[in-house]
Parts: C-alpha cells; structure tokens; sequence
C-alpha cells in the first residue's frame, strides 16, 4: 500500500491549516537589538498588526516561574479560586468573558497592572497563593512595560512622532491603565472532532499587548483577505498585537488585528497578555504630526475611559471602532 504523505505549508511562525488556503503573509520576526528593528516594526504594525520579537531580553527562567505559580493557582480547587470572583473586571473568571454574555472554554485571572487601580479582587488572588506568584507577576509586568515601552520608542523614532515619548508616557506613566491577563484553557479529555471557540473573535481595544503562550496552539489571526492562520510555538518568544488605541492614534495606518483562540487539543493551553493602556483620563484622538490635513481625520476623540465603557457595554466580536469614526463626508459615503 502506497501512503501518501500530505504537504504541511508552514513557515517558521504561522503554521497554515491544511483545511485552509495557504497564508500568503508570514509574521515577521523581529531582532530587537538589530539597527533596523524600527523600520521593521512600523511596516509589520502597519501591514498584518501582529509580529514576533527575539532578543528581547527577558530572562527566560521568568518565564518558567509564572507559568508554574500561574498553574498552580489553576489547579488549586474551585471554591478557593472563586474567592478571587467574580471579575469586577479584575480578579477570577470561569467561561464568561466581560458583562455582555460572552462565554469561552476557559478560566483566566485579570490584574491591573497599576497598583493605584488594585481592585479587592485582584488582592484576593494572591491571598489565596504563596507569595512567590505575586513576586513573579510584578517582575513579569515590568518586563512587558519595558518592552511595550521600548517598541512605542521605536515607533516614535520611526514615524517622528513629536512631543517625544508621546506614546511610551501613556504606559510609563504611574496612571496608565495597563493590565495582564492570565488565560488557562483546560485540556479536552477527547480531541473534538471540530474546532471549539476558546476565547471568541476580537479585536483588543488597547495600545499595543505583548503576549506569550505555553506550547500548545491555538491562537489564530485573521489576514485583511478574511482568511484565519494559527500561530503556535511562541513559549520562548513574545508576540505583539497593536491595539484599537494605536489604529486611532496612527490614524489608521497601523491595523488593529482581530483574532480569536480555538480549543482543538487534548493538551491544556496557558497565555500570558499584558495590554498596554493609557491613563483612564487621556484624551486619545489621531496624532496632529500624522494627520496633515483636518478632512484626512479619520477619527474623533475620546478618553480611554469612555471608550472602555463603550467597550464593556459592546460584545466581544462586535465593531468596536466604529464609535471613533467620524462621519465621513458625503461624496465619500458612497465608496
Ligand atoms: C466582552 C468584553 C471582555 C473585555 C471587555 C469586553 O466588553 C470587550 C473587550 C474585552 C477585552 C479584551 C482585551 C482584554 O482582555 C480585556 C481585559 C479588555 O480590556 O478588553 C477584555 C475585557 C474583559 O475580559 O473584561
Ligand atoms: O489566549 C490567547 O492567546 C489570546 C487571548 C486574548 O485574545 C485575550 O485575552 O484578549
Ligand atoms: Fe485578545
């Protein structure tokens, strides 16, 4: 008998269904410490809104000890991590994602990142483990403010973008609004037979996020041609998202990427996301060095708080940035 081996089309970092057509667009990986590391980064914001960093500088041992603590506090029995929940948003969750009614097959611990903004239920989750995690969180979230900070840098260098740190000083600073989010999908005692929604699709409505998994697959993101890649193997390396706040910032020039997280394993799935955020009382709004012309707007202004509201009042896959877009003039509603 004659088997025929199927042809797996993959490059390094997008591993490409065999159900689906070939992704003509790999991630881009990007040397941080390479003098072109830049010009890389605006082209990769601005073409996919998704790419990959090595040489990033986050001691790797960092990376084993949240991902222990953080299983740990998974595996602990339910009643005692319900005393973290419900979200308020931060704290524990199970299934329910944000107040609409959204639902995944997953449970995840949201922690603000800004000490000022610490919710009850925040303390609560490291009331109920040792130490040794909340040690390991707050290293983990200065690592990614530092690098989510060291790209914003880039970006400004790039795009000369003035006053300077314009956009690193809505994360730098004490009041950003800056949280890490802490997935754990649990494995399936069987392999489905088809794919199931972990976390459904979405587009972040942050600056940027940093985001790392353990070695089990399912992240996808969507290509502008509508087509879903998976993206696996990232448990050594760092993805970045750009974010809805960035879309409106760059004017449009850098794309927010929707994405969403299937469950198709028998193995559990852990991820790791810090978001990026401004202060709750910045004003966001296109940047007046990349707008040269009033009618090129495409995007009106708000404050991260009121577009958070909005947010939480929306479903997760709905269009979020619709509430920014200004109307557009009449000759061009048309289009
Ligand atoms: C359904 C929701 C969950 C979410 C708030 C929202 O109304 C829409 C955005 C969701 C999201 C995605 C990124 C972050 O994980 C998050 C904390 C955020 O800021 O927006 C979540 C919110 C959440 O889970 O509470
Ligand atoms: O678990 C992941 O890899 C991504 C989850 C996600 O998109 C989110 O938490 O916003
Ligand atoms: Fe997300």
């Amino acid at each position: 008998m004659v088997v025929l081996l199927q042809p797996v089309t993959f490059n390094s970092d997008v591993y490409v269904n065999p159900k689906c057509k070939p992704s003509p667009v790999p991630v881009p990986v990007i040397d941080l410490t390479d003098a072109d590391a830049k010009t890389q980064i605006v082209k990769a914001c601005e073409e996919l809104g998704f790419f990959k960093v090595v040489n990033h500088g986050v001691r790797p041992d960092l990376l084993t000890q949240l991902e222990e603590e953080a299983n740990k506090f998974f595996a602990m029995p339910q009643y005692l991590k319900e005393k973290a929940g419900p979200p308020d948003p931060f704290g524990y969750g199970s299934k329910r994602i944000g107040p609409s009614g959204d639902m995944g097959w997953l449970e995840y611990i949201l922690l603000n990142a800004n000490h000022h903004l610490s919710s009850t239920k925040t303390t609560a989750v490291f009331q109920q483990t040792h130490a040794t995690f909340r040690e390991a969180v707050e290293e983990y979230m200065d690592e990614m403010k530092r690098m989510a900070c060291n790209v914003l840098e880039m970006v400004e260098e790039e795009l000369s973008i003035e006053p300077k740190e314009k956009l690193s000083k809505l994360v730098k600073v004490e009041e950003s609004d800056s949280c890490l989010r802490v997935n754990h999908y649990p494995e399936k005692e069987e392999t489905p037979a088809k794919e199931e929604i972990g976390f459904g699709e979405h587009t972040d409505p942050q600056l940027i996020s940093v985001l790392r998994s353990n070695d089990t697959e399912g992240l996808q993101i969507c290509l502008k041609d509508g087509s879903w890649v998976n993206c696996w193997r990232y448990s050594s390396v760092f993805f970045f998202k750009s974010e809805i706040y960035i879309q409106v910032m760059t004017n449009g020039r850098f794309k927010s990427v929707k994405h969403r997280v299937l469950t198709n394993t028998k193995r559990s799935r852990l991820s790791m996301i810090y978001f990026a955020g401004p202060p709750l009382t910045e004003k966001i709004a296109p940047m007046s060095c990349l707008v040269l012309k009033q009618e090129d707007r495409l995007y009106k202004e708000l404050t991260w708080s009121q577009y958070k509201s909005h947010c939480y009042k929306s479903k997760l896959g709905d269009y979020r940035l619709g509430v920014f877009e200004e109307q557009l003039p009449f000759y061009m509603s048309n289009v």
